[in-house]
């Protein structure tokens, strides 16, 4: 008997042409903005697009992301294929584009164990160290605060997964893991690679004409597996020694020494998970730490609320800690405020389908690539006026707390299901200190150039699959020189 989904017709979309679909509809810059659109203009908030044979379907509302993601888990959770950076160059290692099954499972476990909230407090001395030693950079040196944004979310993951200690400058960890990125970068972005859409492409020999991309992969396949073992190495070396200091690594290797299982299997799953947060982590949180600095840039008053804030709960001389947070309501909701305004990820990480689903009486075929718009829920008018707007207040109830009716931008912008970032409770937690402790002993401003005009950002941003404002000048004074001793001695106790 014929599953009953079969005969359903399937979500609608823009018309399709015969044997390429949409493909020469589809945007290949702000997609999210066009997906939008058209979910908008067919007065519907799930579309399907189908490109050359691929099925698409973009879930362009939070009521059907979590019905179909969370709710039909079991069958929307697995990730696409992709040949060039799963099958070629080795990141079939990480659990984050992973097929969806044992392998996934074990590692995401792994992960877990360490980043559910009372785990991650574990983590949260080394963010504030590694957060005071940023504030110090950031003093001398702050035309260059987008390189110490990337150094401190370097240092910390580094620190959370390995115990290492990130150098200032030319560190061969973080260097070793850039360029991974970097060719992770490349070796993802769409439309780019034939052989994504002809995987028996992969199997030409190198030294065919037009098989660049193989020699491309083999180098960068290289990259990977140097980030993957070097941090590795070094950190098993410590925990030997018995120098290490306390890290995922340490941890799971600890749990590995009680426990019975086949040892060499899951210490090659301890050293791809942590290879995996260092991708988690870094693009992510200097996006939302940029954006921070845009968004005051932008609404010069939410840097004063904040501040004031600040100092009516902070002790004089003292910097916030986490332990301040409840009080700090306003500065919570600038976090918020900035990864709701110009989420991270507008697309998240899209899932795939193992088998058909029926939905709202439509049919979702296997296979089907499913793209949560988060953008769009994020910027959806109903849930949040003004939407494109930054406004922090929109988080503050009567009572002046955080207003629990106001839907938490963390319920869309970490994706969802089975799949959801495994990362979150750990990167709000950094992000958040951060952005306390810049707000606590820094003033954020348009800078002026040698005439005294004031030089606008442009607030553009760079179209990823991680979204970055386009580089922008800033001035960041410290408050006062109390304000600047504070930093000066606090980096000096943590060196
Ligand atoms: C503000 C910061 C961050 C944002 C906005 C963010 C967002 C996301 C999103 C949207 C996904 C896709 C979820 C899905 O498939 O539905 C994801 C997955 C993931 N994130 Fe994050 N993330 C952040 C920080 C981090 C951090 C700090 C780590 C590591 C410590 C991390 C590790 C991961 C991993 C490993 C996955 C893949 C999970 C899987 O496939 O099972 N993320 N993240």
């Amino acid at each position: 008997k014929r599953p009953s989904s079969h005969y359903a017709p399937l979500p609608p979309g823009p018309k399709k042409l015969p044997l390429i679909g949409n493909l020469l509809d589809m945007p290949t810059t702000f997609e999210w903005e066009t997906y939008d659109r058209w979910c908008k203009e067919l007065g519907s908030d799930i579309i399907h697009l189908e490109v050359a044979g691929t099925s698409i379907v973009v879930m362009n509302s939070a009521e059907v992301a979590e019905e179909l993601l969370d709710q039909h888990s079991a069958i929307h959770s697995d990730r696409p294929r992709l040949v060039m950076v799963n099958e070629l160059m080795g990141w079939n290692f990480s659990f984050g584009l992973m097929a969806y099954g044992d392998e996934w499972r074990a590692q995401r476990k792994l992960f877990q164990q360490e980043f559910h909230p009372q785990a991650a407090e574990r983590f949260q001395p080394l963010e504030v160290r590694v957060t005071h030693q940023f504030l110090n950079r950031l003093l001398e040196d702050p035309k260059n605060y987008v390189h110490h944004i990337r150094h401190l979310a370097a240092s910390t993951i580094l620190g959370i997964a390995y115990g290492i200690d990130v150098q200032e400058d030319n560190d061969p960890y973080v260097d070793a893991a850039e360029r991974a990125l970097v060719s992770l970068g490349l070796g993802i972005a769409p439309g780019v690679f034939l052989v994504e859409s002809i995987p028996a492409l992969k199997y030409i020999p190198e030294w065919f004409p037009g098989a660049g991309f193989k020699r491309k992969a083999r180098e960068w396949a290289r990259y990977s597996t140097i980030m993957r073992e070097l941090p590795y190495v070094a950190a098993k070396k410590e925990i030997l020694q018995g120098t290490a200091q306390p890290s995922f690594t340490s941890y799971s290797l600890e749990k590995l020494a009680e426990g019975e299982e086949d040892v060499a299997e899951q210490e090659q799953r301890v050293q791809s998970t942590a290879a995996t947060m260092y991708t988690g982590a870094t693009d992510s949180t200097v996006s939302v730490l940029s954006t921070f600095i845009l968004a005051m840039l932008a609404k010069p008053e939410a840097l004063k609320r904040a501040q004031e804030e600040i100092d009516s709960v902070v002790q004089s001389g003292e910097f916030p800690r986490f332990s301040d947070q409840e009080r700090l309501p306003y500065v919570t909701a600038i976090v918020k405020e900035t990864m709701r305004w110009k989420n991270v990820t507008p697309l998240g990480i899209p899932h795939a389908s193992t088998s058909e689903d029926l939905y709202r009486g439509y049919r979702i075929p296997a296979g089907s690539i499913m793209v949560p718009n988060i953008w769009a829920i994020l910027h959806d008018e109903n849930t949040y006026p003004e939407p494109h707007t930054f406004k922090p207040e929109r988080f503050i109830g009567e009572d002046g707390k955080i207003n629990p009716a106001v839907k938490d931008p963390d319920t869309a912008l970490f994706g969802f299901g089975r799949r959801i970032c495994p990362g979150r409770f750990m990167a709000f937690s950094s992000i958040w200190i951060a952005v306390a402790s810049m707000l606590a002993v820094f003033d954020i401003s348009k800078p002026v150039d040698e005439n005294g005009n004031v030089i606008e950002p442009t607030f553009e941003y760079i179209p990823s699959m991680a979204c970055v404002p386009a580089p922008f000048e800033c001035a960041l004074k410290p408050r006062s020189a109390q304000a600047e001793d504070m930093i000066r001695s606090m980096a000096s106790e943590h060196s």
